[in-house]
């Protein structure tokens, strides 16, 4: 694809994300990226899952983590943006252009964000919760690029999202985390959860913050 009409495609989603952020407090984009940088982005995650660069996540931040595996069961790897391999700079610059597009739209005062990689092994979970901690809310939006090729219903791993209704209800929605899928919703607003899958299910995994990065960590 030339770059003009990728740069053109680019703005379309983004306008899209800005718009159903605001109207709905979520978005589902699909094809938010291309095959090949799929394939070039799980490429960068094997090559640290062989260098032993994964961790169990924990719950709660900075000094206060706990790994508690019935809650959240799946492995990151942190992205430090200085160290970043093509693929993943080339996903940084994206989400960069994102994070301005946004702020020009929605006035969130978003300054940095924070990436991880992140793999869920067959039979692991994450339990309903909010990405926002309660001792530092910083982080204003939730962003996760899902790279698994081939997915299908029958292989599970939806991500669940509860939408409160104005009548106190829930409204749920479940997306299924198929390759170059991106989702994004209010890391304040909005509880979800990671239902169990039959495969490994990868994704990058991260948030757009309101203030800049001193790495919150889990
Ligand atoms: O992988 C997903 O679909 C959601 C992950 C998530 O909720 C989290 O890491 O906080
Ligand atoms: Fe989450």
């Amino acid at each position: 694809m030339i770059e003009k009409e990728l740069e053109e495609k680019l703005l379309l989603k983004y306008e899209q994300i800005a718009d159903r952020l605001s109207e709905k407090g979520y978005a589902i984009i699909d094809n938010f990226l291309e095959p090949q940088q799929v394939r070039n982005l799980l490429e960068v995650l094997a090559h640290h899952k062989e260098q032993g660069g994964f961790r169990k996540a924990g719950i709660g931040s900075a000094d206060r983590v706990v790994v508690d595996k019935e809650v959240r069961g799946d492995y990151i790897r942190w992205i430090e943006p200085s160290e970043a391999l093509p693929p993943t700079q080339v996903f940084l610059d994206r989400m960069s252009d994102l994070l301005r597009y946004i702020n020009r739209t929605c006035f969130l005062g978003l300054r940095d964000y924070e990436f991880h990689f992140t793999v869920y092994p067959p039979g692991t979970v994450y339990q309903r919760h909010i990405d926002q901690f309660k001792e530092s809310d910083h982080r204003r939006l939730s962003f996760i690029c899902y790279l698994n090729e081939d997915w299908l219903p029958e292989h599970g791993g939806n991500l669940r999202l509860y939408l409160p209704q104005e009548d106190g209800s829930e409204e749920e929605v479940d997306i299924l985390p198929i390759a170059g899928r991106l989702a994004c919703f209010r890391a304040d607003m909005i509880p979800h959860e990671v239902l169990v899958a039959t495969r490994h299910r990868y994704s990058l995994t991260g948030w757009m913050l309101d203030q800049l990065n001193e790495l919150t960590f889990l």
